[in-house]
């Protein structure tokens, strides 16, 4: 017989992988891409993105430190980073991974980012994460969603 559980290798091939973004306000979504990173690699390493290179939505609430606390805590995580201000693969050459697992809608070009690795001779896959879908009808599942609930109910 084969085919049964015992049979499935879920080993995780990569030794190293990298996660990152904001992480302002923790939600399942957040921990639906890190629990994948951790089915793929041994170890999950998460750079929290800095508040001056978050330029493409509103800015997050919480400082950086905070927001690197908060995911360092999290079980699927190994350690989290602070990220480079100004060169995003500093970071990456000193945790050095075998894989860098883009969010699910990040704007992060997978062939750019490829593109980069090679230019500075490190040998990483990149692959994109899969989305969580909403459980039940209310489930928020952003950030963004959450602050303007906040907003909606409380202010
Ligand atoms: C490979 C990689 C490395 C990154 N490293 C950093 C970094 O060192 N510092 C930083 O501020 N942002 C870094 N970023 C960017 C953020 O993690 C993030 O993509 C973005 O700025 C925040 O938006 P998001 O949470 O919507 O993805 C990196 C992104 C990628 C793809
Ligand atoms: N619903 C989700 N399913 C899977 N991954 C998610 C989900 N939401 C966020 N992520 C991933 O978590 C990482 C950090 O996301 P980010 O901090 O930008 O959260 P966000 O909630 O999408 O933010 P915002 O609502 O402000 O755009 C990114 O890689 C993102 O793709």
């Amino acid at each position: 017989m084969s085919g049964g559980p015992e049979d499935r290798d879920d080993t995780p091939s990569y030794d190293r992988v990298v996660a990152q973004g904001t992480f302002d306000v923790l939600h399942p979504g957040h921990l639906h891409y890190l629990r994948e990173a951790a089915t793929l690699g041994r170890e999950v390493h998460v750079i929290i993105a800095r508040r001056e290179n978050v330029t493409h939505k509103q800015p997050p609430v919480l400082s950086d430190e905070q927001r690197r606390e908060m995911v360092d805590a999290l079980a699927p995580v190994t350690e989290a980073h602070l990220g480079h201000l100004d060169d995003f693969f500093i970071p990456i050459e000193r945790i050095g991974p075998d894989c860098i697992l883009l969010g699910h809608d990040q704007h992060h070009d997978a062939d750019g980012v490829r593109g980069a690795l090679d230019a500075r001779g490190l040998d990483c896959d990149v692959r994109r994460a899969t989305g969580r879908e909403r459980g039940f009808e209310d489930e928020l599942l952003s950030t963004g969603r959450i602050v303007d609930r906040i907003c909606e109910e409380r202010c």
